[in-house]
């Protein structure tokens, strides 16, 4: 693996029982780099980043195959007690849903205190300031149900940036909240992890965020990587139908005209849409 790479998958596969749902992905993510990966629903997003993590690999009906080198390290080869040691503290996950990834038993606080304990009070309070919560000693002693969606989203990056991974994974994170809200998250998400270095999966489907965001994309088709390349190339020549097509499926574009190409213009006003709603 190049030096200046912090994951790489190699001709990895992924079966759930008979079922084949990741064939012979390769990629890599370069150090402080946002890669994305795009596609429809069903198309193995979410298996890849739970691969990463470890995740899917719990459940004895999964086989793998090829390599996943995370910092020279194959963790095909890990188990579950490598991949714990890791999670939350080398490579983190944010989560579409964030009252899913919070538990409802634990103040705010007591998430930070187990998940990095050594980390004092007035850092984590830092660390909620820096995700633009104004008051973070209330926060601290809150009940993730004391706090909106968009407070605990915020809660959930500050989690995941706490244990300063070298690797977020971030899994639709917003999708379940406020457009305006999802917004305004991604491109918060965005300045901390640029501030600090940190490389980013992003799995999402909205074009708009990933054209702002992400610095390569990988376009993802039934478990396959049809196309893939540094954003400005792809979103500006998309080479394969289907990266056509899921582009002419932004819906400012159907409405505009179904049967259209798609053009950057229209790509920019709904990233435009997203952000400029923002505030
Ligand atoms: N635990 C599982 N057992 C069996 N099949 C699964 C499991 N999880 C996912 N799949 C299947 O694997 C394929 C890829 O699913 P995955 O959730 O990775 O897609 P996705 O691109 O993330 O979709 P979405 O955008 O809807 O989240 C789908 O066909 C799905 O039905």
């Amino acid at each position: 693996m190049a030096e200046n790479q912090i994951l790489s998958l190699t001709g990895f596969s992924l079966h759930y029982g008979p079922f084949q749902a990741l064939h012979d992905i390769s990629f890599s993510i370069g150090k402080g780099e946002i890669v994305a990966l795009v596609g429809e629903s069903g198309s193995g997003k979410s298996t890849i980043g739970r691969a990463i993590n470890g995740i899917a690999q719990l459940s004895r009906k999964v086989r793998v195959s090829g390599e996943i080198n995370f910092d020279g390290r194959d963790m095909t080869m890990f188990s579950d007690k490598d991949f714990r040691n890791i999670r939350g503290r080398r490579m983190a996950m944010v989560f579409q849903d964030p009252t899913s990834a919070l538990n409802p038993t634990f103040t705010i606080g007591k998430h930070f205190a187990m998940l990095t304990p050594n980390v004092p009070r007035e850092a984590v309070s830092g660390l909620l300031r820096e995700v633009l919560i104004e008051d973070p000693t209330r926060v601290i002693s809150s009940y993730p149900f004391q706090l909106s969606g968009g407070l605990n989203q915020r809660v959930t990056i500050a989690l995941a940036l706490s244990g300063e991974p070298d690797l977020l994974i971030a899994d639709e994170p917003g999708t379940a909240l406020d457009v305006t809200v999802q917004a305004r998250t991604l491109d918060l998400m965005q300045k901390l992890v640029r501030d600090r270095g940190t490389s980013v999966l992003l799995i999402s489907h909205n074009l708009g965020v990933v054209r702002q965001i992400a610095d390569k994309v990988l376009v993802l088709r039934k478990g396959r990587i049809v196309e893939g390349g540094p954003v400005k190339s792809v979103f500006s020549n998309p080479r394969h139908p289907y990266t056509q097509a899921l582009f002419a499926a932004i819906p400012s574009i159907s409405r505009k005209d179904p049967a259209s190409e798609t053009s950057l213009g229209d790509l920019e006003d709904e990233a435009c849409y997203l952000h400029g709603d923002a505030g």
